[in-house]
């Protein structure tokens, strides 16, 4: 066990959560219903397999993909869910989607059974027995694959951001300098830039993800491995990042930020944003369901897990901390406050 536990405070800050249907901003939102024989042409599936399609459609509806009147079902309109998957908008989901049923990210499930039976296989994790890397070091054998992830990641922070924006947008309120630690290619850093123009950010990722970038937009870049060090601010934000890792590598990159920003008696904090298991906005149906499918993501692709309240507050107490809040968000993340 990681530490002791000092108090806590749990908080549901959405009293009044923003609905994700109003979200997504694009005249398609408001597209008007279409035909089993519309969308047929405009998808160019012959005559002969119009009725293969109907089928698809008839799964897609029942899982909520789409909507259909259920008098007739004739026609198919967009539902919250598929309007997240529409291109041309910040809060379009599709390049996340697209790197889950990538065969690099999906044929690592296949390992999992003979991994789990294995007794050797515990520093490596499923989808490094079969491709000979973690996901972070296939940079150079592939490269389209690590293109499509960071892509996956910025388009996961489009939409993530947005929730903040609307419902937390106070947590960063009297920022004055923010860390964006493993900060990818900068949607999350450029979204504050602009919500709070006077913040100083950084984005602080590994080399193949920074590359040549100095600063864009007023956001800074800088190289490095926050095993090692993170560069100092008043905030260090940490986005997506420690679902990715054990315990004990949390409590490491934890006690780096710690390092990095102002003590207790200088306010500074660490703002972690990932899912706490079991704590979701009242109006989210199956939302635990995926939050434990998100799990067993971790399971295949990275040395991690999505943790409960009282995983989290091992983990942050480990590492020194005093406090933290955590905050829900409609969806499945939460945002945890962290104090010295
Ligand atoms: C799951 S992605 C999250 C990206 C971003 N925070 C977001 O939510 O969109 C994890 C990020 O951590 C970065 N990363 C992995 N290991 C790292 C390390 N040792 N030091 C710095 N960044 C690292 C990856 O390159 C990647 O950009
Ligand atoms: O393969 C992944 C996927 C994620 C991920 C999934 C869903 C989201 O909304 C955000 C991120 O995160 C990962 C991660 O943090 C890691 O260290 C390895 C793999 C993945």
């Amino acid at each position: 066990m990681l530490g002791a536990s000092p108090s806590a405070t749990s908080n549901q800050c959405l009293s009044k959560p923003p609905s994700i249907s109003a979200s997504p901003r694009s005249s398609t939102s408001t597209a008007k219903p279409m035909s089993l024989a519309q969308l047929t042409t405009s998808l160019s599936i012959p005559d002969s397999k119009s009725d293969h399609f109907r089928r698809l459609m008839r799964a897609l509806v029942h899982q909520g993909i789409f909507s259909t009147d259920q008098e007739t079902q004739s026609s198919y309109s967009l539902t919250p869910t598929s309007q997240l998957m529409l291109p041309g908008n910040s809060t379009s989901i599709t390049q996340l989607l697209r790197v889950f049923i990538d065969p690099t990210t999906s044929d690592s499930a296949y390992v999992l059974p003979s991994w789990l039976k294995s007794s050797e296989e515990t520093t490596k994790t499923p989808f490094a027995v079969l491709h000979g890397h973690e996901i972070f070091e296939l940079a150079d054998e592939k490269p389209e694959f690590t293109k499509l992830y960071n892509e996956g990641m910025a388009s996961d922070a489009g939409l993530v951001m947005d929730v903040v924006m609307r419902s937390c947008r106070d947590v960063f309120d009297g920022v004055e300098s923010l860390v964006d630690v493993g900060g990818g290619n900068g949607t999350t850093a450029m979204t504050l830039k602009k919500a709070f123009p006077e913040m100083k950010c950084t984005v602080f990722d590994l080399q193949h993800v920074i590359q040549d970038k100095m600063e864009i937009d007023g956001v800074r870049f800088v190289t490095g491995d926050f095993f090692q060090s993170v560069p100092p601010a008043s905030a260090a934000l940490l986005k997506s990042i420690l679902h990715g890792w054990s315990d004990e590598d949390c409590v490491k990159i934890l006690k780096h930020c710690k390092a990095a920003i102002p003590n207790k008696d200088n306010g500074g904090k660490i703002i972690i944003i990932d899912m706490v298991v079991g704590a979701v906005t009242d109006n989210e149906v199956n939302a635990i369901e995926t939050q434990l499918f998100s799990d067993l993501l971790m399971l295949i692709a990275a040395k991690g897990k999505e943790r409960n309240e009282s995983e989290w507050r091992d983990i942050i107490f480990a590492a020194g901390f005093n406090n933290y809040k955590i905050t829900p968000l409609i969806g499945l993340r939460s945002v945890i406050e962290v104090y010295p």
